[in-house]
């Protein structure tokens, strides 16, 4: 395997991050879709505004990137994950291993539902169980962890987890991905820490709210400690084991998401919390901010499910209905908490 290029699919930010990551180690080949884009890359050299390692090569043709690597990382918004899955099937083969970096579900819902539907955990998918249902591929992994694109492109130290029942996926990926400046860690709990990275960008964008707000630390620290116990909550009804959440990849990566406007799910909050109306905010961003869907699709599976959490309950009020931030901070100060700790 080491011989061969190792394959990453959708050239975003965080798609461009993770090939130069892997560049450090071996060829890399990166897919985009459209062809003038990779022709651009190919000449100047630069994706989603990275330079590009002289190790990677992009290509326009998932037939090529099937065909040449073993190892594939897909890197795309969970919005255009299942179509890309659907269009690479023809091409990928039981030997391929699959490690996704994607912060997303997918919701899928009867054309034709019957009168007395009610939306269930089977109509919500992680990027793991899409790769598995379109394709057959069976070694399949995620990526998850504080990886903010811009500062992994800056070079400074960071850590991810990659997270698998496979043990060899676990050790290929750390192979492929470690290197003096990047270390990986292991985990058995592949919906666990697929979890993780769906639902901090919840809580993200709630901080960008009270920062919009102007509102300082305290509160920030206050969301931070709820908001772990939220995504603990919901992590745990969904499938999650509780120790994934207080690793790199759940606690690790909401540390860094809430508080950082390098964050796209923290600046769109931020401009929520200034004012902006959803359309406005979304309107000003070029790129994916996950949390968004994330925040409608667990609102709906909440709701059928007889689950209530709080945060995002209340944020789905902010973007979709009529309250107001302000509104949103005074319901959840008001609410009657007063355990701490219920989760272990
Ligand atoms: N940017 C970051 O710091 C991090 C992002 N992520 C996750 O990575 C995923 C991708 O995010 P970014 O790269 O930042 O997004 P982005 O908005 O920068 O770029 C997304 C890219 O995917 C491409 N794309 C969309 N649908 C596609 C399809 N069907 N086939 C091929 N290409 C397609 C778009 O053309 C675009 O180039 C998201 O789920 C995000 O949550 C995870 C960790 C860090
Ligand atoms: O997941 C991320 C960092 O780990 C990136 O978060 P955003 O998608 O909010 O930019």
């Amino acid at each position: 395997m080491s011989n061969k290029p190792v394959g990453v699919v959708g050239a975003g930010s965080f798609g461009t991050a993770v090939a130069n990551l892997l560049a450090r180690n071996s060829d890399v080949l990166l897919y985009a879709r459209n062809a003038d884009t990779v022709n651009e890359m190919a000449t100047k050299r630069l994706s989603a505004g990275q330079q590009l390692h002289e190790r990677v090569t992009p290509t326009n043709s998932l037939e090529e990137i099937a065909t040449k690597c073993n190892v594939l990382f897909p890197v795309v918004p969970s919005s255009g994950f299942r179509d890309l899955m659907v269009s690479m099937s023809q091409y990928l083969r039981p030997y391929h291993m699959m490690i996704h970096g994607t912060k997303g579900l997918d919701l899928r819902i009867p054309e034709e539902k019957p009168h007395d539907f009610v939306l269930s955990q089977d109509h919500v998918f992680t990027m793991s169980e899409i790769i598995k249902q379109e394709t057959v591929v069976v070694r399949v992994g995620c990526l998850a962890g504080p990886n903010l694109a811009s500062e992994l492109s800056s070079g400074d130290p960071a850590a991810t987890v990659i997270a698998s029942p496979f043990n060899e996926v676990i050790e290929q990926g750390k192979t492929l991905l470690r290197s003096e400046n990047f270390q990986v860690y292991g985990n058995a709990d592949l919906r666990g820490v697929e979890l993780c990275g769906v639902l901090k960008n919840i809580i993200a964008v709630a901080s960008g709210i009270l920062a919009g707000l102007g509102l300082g630390e305290n509160s920030r620290g206050l969301l931070v400690s709820r908001g772990l116990v939220e995504m603990i909550y919901l992590g745990k009804a969904l499938g999650g084991e509780i120790s994934s959440f207080i690793g790199l990849a759940g606690i690790g990566d909401l540390v860094a998401t809430t508080s950082s406007a390098s964050s796209r799910n923290y600046t769109l909050g931020q401009k929520i919390g200034k004012g902006a109306t959803l359309e406005q905010a979304l309107g000003e961003m070029e790129e994916v901010a996950e949390g968004i869907n994330t925040i409608r699709i667990i609102h709906q599976l909440a709701e059928s499910q007889g689950i209530k959490p709080l945060i995002t309950e209340t944020l789905y009020k902010i973007l979709y209905e009529d309250m107001t931030a302000e509104k949103g901070v005074n319901y959840l100060m008001r609410y009657p908490s007063n355990i701490d700790i219920d989760f272990i």
